[in-house]
Parts: C-alpha cells; sequence; structure tokens
C-alpha cells in the first residue's frame, strides 16, 4: 500500500442488484453506484439469473463509482467481494462462458434430488458434516442438477474442462482474466459438499452428489491477496482482490460483530440473522445452519445462522406482481396508514420455508381478509410478515445458544423501513440499532479486504468505526405483541397444512 491509496473498493453482489462503494479509511462511503439484476422464473418455485448480466454489472458499477467520485484506480489500496451465497455458476474454462443460467440460492428446482437423499437416510451425516440442512438451498445438488440436464457436461467436468463456482469465485475468475479459481470459507460452507469442522471438500459428499472434484475452487481464508484484476477491465491497473466473504458473513464482519454471541440481521431479498460463536460450531436441533463465518489469521469463526427466503422480495412482489405499490419506500407509508393490520396474515412462503420449517415444498398464504380489508392492510401485512419470520428466528437462536438478546444490529434495504423496524422492535421486545453506514454488507468486505492490505491494521480499530444511527425502542404492550404473534404461528401453521 502507497500514500495514494485512500480507498477501498467493495463489491456487493446482491440477489436484487449488484454495488460498488468506494470507502475511505473512516470508514465511510465516498461513492456508490448500483446496478439492479433480472431474476427468471422458467417454472413455479425457480429462479434463475444470468451470470454474464452478472459480471457485466460489476463492471459497470465499478466504471460508475469511479467517475461520479472523481477516485482514481490509482487511489484503490484493494477490491473486497461479498455475494449472494449459494447461487451456483458452472462455465466452461476455455472460454470463460456459463452453461446454462446460474441457479438463484432461492430456487426449488432440486426439490426432487433433497427428496431422495432425506430417503436414503443422508440427512444426518450431512448435517453433521456440513451444518446446513438438506434442502434445495444450498449448491451441491444445484451443481448435480446442471451436470444431469447438460448433455456430456459430467464427463467434461471429470475432465477439468467445466468449473463450478458461487458467485464470488465467478467475479475473481472473471476479474483476473481466469487466472484465478477460488473461493473463501464462508461461501464454501454454504455448498452442502464442505466439512466445515476439518477445512475441506468432503469426498463422500462429492460422490453423494456425483460432482466431480476436479471442478471445485481452491478454498481460502476471508481476507488475502487472491489475485490481480486484469488491467484492461479495471483502467489500467493491477488492483488486489484481498478480501471475500459471502453477504451475510460480511454483514456480521461490517456490524462489528467480533465478541462470542453477537448478533445481526440483514433484511435484504432475504432476511438472515447470524450470530457468532467464536471457534465454536454449534449444533442445533431446531433448524438453524451452523456455518463459517470466516477465516482470518490462520483460524475460521463460526456462527449461528438463521435463513428466511423471502424478505424484501415480498415488497418487490407487492410492487411488481400484485401492483399494490410503486415504489418499495410506498409500503412504509401505507402500513403507517393502516396502523394495523387489521387481523390480515401474508405467509410469504413463495419458495418454500426456510429456518425454523424447512418445509420446500409451502407455498404463500394469506388469511384473515374481511370487507374492511384495503390495500394498506394487505401491504402492512406483508411488511409484517418480514418481522414474524425474524422472531421465529430469534426464538430458536436463544433457545440453542442458552444466549438472550439484549438489542439487535440490523442492516439491508429494508431497514430504511421505519414502520418495518419500529414492528420488529414492538415484536421482539428489544431496541433495534441501524447503524450510520446501512451497507454494512459492503463495509465488512471492505474491512477484510484493508485488513489484508494493511489499509486497516485490526478488529479493534474496526470496531470502533460502527456507530448507531437510529435506535428503536419497543413501545408496544407485550400481551398485544404476544397475541398478534400468536396468529402469524397459526397462519404458518394452516399454511404448511395446505400444502
Ligand atoms: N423502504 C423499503 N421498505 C421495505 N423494503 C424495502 C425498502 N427499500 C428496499 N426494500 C427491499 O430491500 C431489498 C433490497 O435490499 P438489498 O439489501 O439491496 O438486497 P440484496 O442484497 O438482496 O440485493 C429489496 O427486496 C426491496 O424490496
Ligand atoms: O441477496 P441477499 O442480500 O438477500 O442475500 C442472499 C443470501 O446470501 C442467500 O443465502
Amino acid at each position: 500500500m502507497n500514500s495514494k491509496e485512500t480507498y477501498v473498493l467493495a463489491i456487493d453482489q446482491g440477489t436484487t442488484s449488484t454495488r460498488a462503494i468506494l470507502f475511505d479509511q473512516a470508514g465511510t462511503p465516498a461513492g456508490t453506484a448500483r446496478q439492479e439484476i433480472a431474476s427468471h422464473y422458467p417454472s413455479p418455485g425457480w429462479v434463475e439469473q444470468d451470470a454474464q448480466q452478472i459480471w457485466l454489472s460489476v463492471l459497470g458499477v465499478t466504471a460508475s463509482a469511479l467517475s461520479q467520485t472523481g477516485v482514481l484506480p490509482e487511489q484503490i489500496a484493494a477490491i473486497g467481494i461479498t455475494n449472494q451465497r449459494e447461487t451456483t455458476v458452472v462455465w466452461d474454462r476455455a472460454t470463460g462462458t456459463p452453461i446454462r443460467p446460474a441457479i438463484v440460492w432461492q430456487s426449488r428446482q432440486t426439490a426432487d434430488i433433497c427428496e431422495e437423499l432425506k430417503s436414503e437416510g443422508h440427512e444426518r451425516t450431512i448435517r453433521e458434516k456440513t451444518g446446513l440442512v438438506v434442502d434445495p438451498y444450498f449448491s451441491g445438488t444445484k451443481i448435480k442438477w446442471i451436470l444431469d440436464h447438460t448433455e456430456g457436461a459430467r464427463e467434461r467436468a471429470e475432465r477439468g474442462e467445466l468449473l463450478f463456482g458461487t458467485i464470488d469465485c465467478w467475479l475473481v475468475w472473471k476479474m483476473t482474466g481466469g487466472k484465478r479459481h477460488v473461493t473463501d470459507y464462508s461461501n464454501a460452507s454454504r455448498t452442502l459438499l464442505y466439512n466445515i469442522h476439518e477445512l475441506r471438500w468432503d469426498d463422500d459428499l462429492l460422490r453423494l452428489l456425483d460432482v466431480p472434484r476436479a471442478m471445485l475452487p481452491e478454498v481460502r481464508s476471508s481476507s488475502e491477496v487472491y489475485g490481480t484484476t486484469v488491467p484492461h477491465h479495471f483502467f489500467g491497473r493491477e488492483i488486489p482482490i484481498a478480501g471475500m466473504a459471502g453477504d451475510q458473513q460480511a454483514a456480521l464482519f461490517g456490524q462489528g460483530c467480533y465478541e462470542r454471541g453477537a448478533v445481526k440481521t440483514t433484511y435484504g431479498t432475504g432476511c438472515f440473522m447470524l450470530m457468532q460463536t467464536e471457534e465454536k460450531a454449534i449444533r442445533s436441533e431446531d433448524g438453524l445452519l451452523t456455518t463459517i463465518a470466516w477465516g482470518l489469521d490462520g483460524g475460521v469463526r463460526y456462527a449461528l445462522e438463521g435463513s428466511v427466503f423471502v424478505a424484501g422480495s415480498a415488497i418487490q412482489w407487492l410492487r411488481d406482481g400484485m401492483r399494490l405499490i410503486e415504489t418499495a419506500a410506498d409500503s412504509e407509508r401505507l402500513a403507517a396508514q393502516a396502523g394495523s393490520s387489521q387481523g390480515v396474515y401474508v405467509v410469504p412462503a413463495f419458495v418454500g420455508l426456510g429456518t425454523p420449517y424447512w418445509e420446500s415444498g409451502v407455498r404463500g398464504a394469506v388469511f384473515g381478509l374481511t370487507l374492511g380489508t384495503k390495500r394498506e392492510h394487505f401491504v402492512r401485512a406483508t411488511l409484517e410478515a418480514l418481522a414474524y419470520q425474524c422472531k421465529d428466528v430469534l426464538d430458536v437462536m436463544e433457545r440453542d445458544s442458552g444466549l438472550t438478546l439484549r438489542s439487535l444490529r440490523v442492516d439491508g434495504g429494508a431497514v430504511r423501513n421505519r414502520e418495518l423496524m419500529q414492528f420488529q422492535s414492538d415484536l421482539l421486545g428489544v431496541p433495534v440499532d441501524v447503524p450510520a453506514v446501512s451497507e454494512t454488507t459492503a463495509l465488512g468486505a471492505a474491512f477484510l479486504a484493508g485488513l489484508a492490505v494493511g489499509f486497516w491494521n485490526g478488529l479493534d480499530e474496526l470496531a470502533a468505526i460502527r456507530r448507531t444511527e437510529s435506535l428503536y425502542e419497543p413501545r408496544m404492550p407485550e400481551e398485544q405483541a404476544v397475541r398478534l404473534y400468536e396468529g402469524w404461528q397459526k397462519a404458518v401453521r394452516a399454511a404448511i397444512v395446505f400444502q
């Protein structure tokens, strides 16, 4: 690092959008560029994206972040990448072209493969080795599906002609001009193929899912120089790519959750609550996942995770599917106007339910409609579903960890919604803490990259950067919160029975 290098560039490739953000040494975003990513729904429950479009969006947002701010490539000390996790890309090593659309984490198209694994009794072994549950969510069955459904693909993968990667890995491959095929511990831990205790690809699991080892990336820590950018893509300079983590783990890092038991929740397309558990991989019997938080300084940290598949995407559905709102921000105005949902419950199980239910066959449902139900009640009920799902997760997390939450650190697109944040605090009965830098996922990736090149010097320095911008305190009487939550539990049970 030299004295001219005053920024770290974070690339946050999320499900809804790709963002490039430049952070200075105080952790302040100097400029942000954003581009939406299209999702395609070729069959009910399937979700796909175009990996080439994702790559081009990274080039586009990086160029606009630089041109908007006037920051020069020479001023960038390092690049950190964070990504929607599990989304699976298989590409041709020689041409760098994906052989099929990327299968997005939300997609249910591998439900049959999962049912087969369960019926053959593999659930327990998979859970023990990977910390995950058998569900179409994770990459392993998606790789198998692609190899099963593309003529000659498995043989080509065995010969090393095809490569697999999650989005982090795909982007590093493209950014380094096909020189580096790497991923980090946090992303590897979401594949269903990685042994999170022994820190290696697991041969038994590879055999079980019929995935050739030759197509898998090398697994590295979350903070080190993996390679440098190809000058003709990145403004004539070789910039070190020095940080990499799945977006939920990066948000945990960016929120300064460096102490055992610290928790954050991110409300993006989905909603993910993670608790940092240091060197201890806690096993959950209640549907939480055990996952690798990050690899740093020669060791790994673990986390307990609750994954909710549909959060902000329910608000997108109100906008694009139901056409009840024009912008996501309208949901706040209408929810305030409604005041309460008047007994309406929306269960947004559009792609099944994750933690703690793990029911991949359930679909969305609405309960409690009356002639008095108006658009604003329906919108409010959809928004409230985000908060109810977080409560489902927090209840099991407290039980499994033996810890009681005192306040919840939050981030992600939907934390702009004050009605949602207040309702979340009311329902959980704890303060909800929104940080000044709401882009904590990107900040986490920047921190990881910056640590690797000496831009920042350690966790103490990073922890001091976080500041609270808004704190929502519980205002609703407890018995009212309990009554509302009981209604939600009934609605979810009914939706599960209906499938
Ligand atoms: N004011 C708002 N109220 C509720 N949801 C919102 C609001 N603004 C954005 N969102 C939701 O947040 C999500 C985008 O959040 P973001 O953190 O950018 O997601 P991702 O990282 O998954 O791409 C979208 O699904 C959008 O519907
Ligand atoms: O796109 P997000 O931010 O909702 O995150 C997606 C998760 O990484 C999926 O596991």
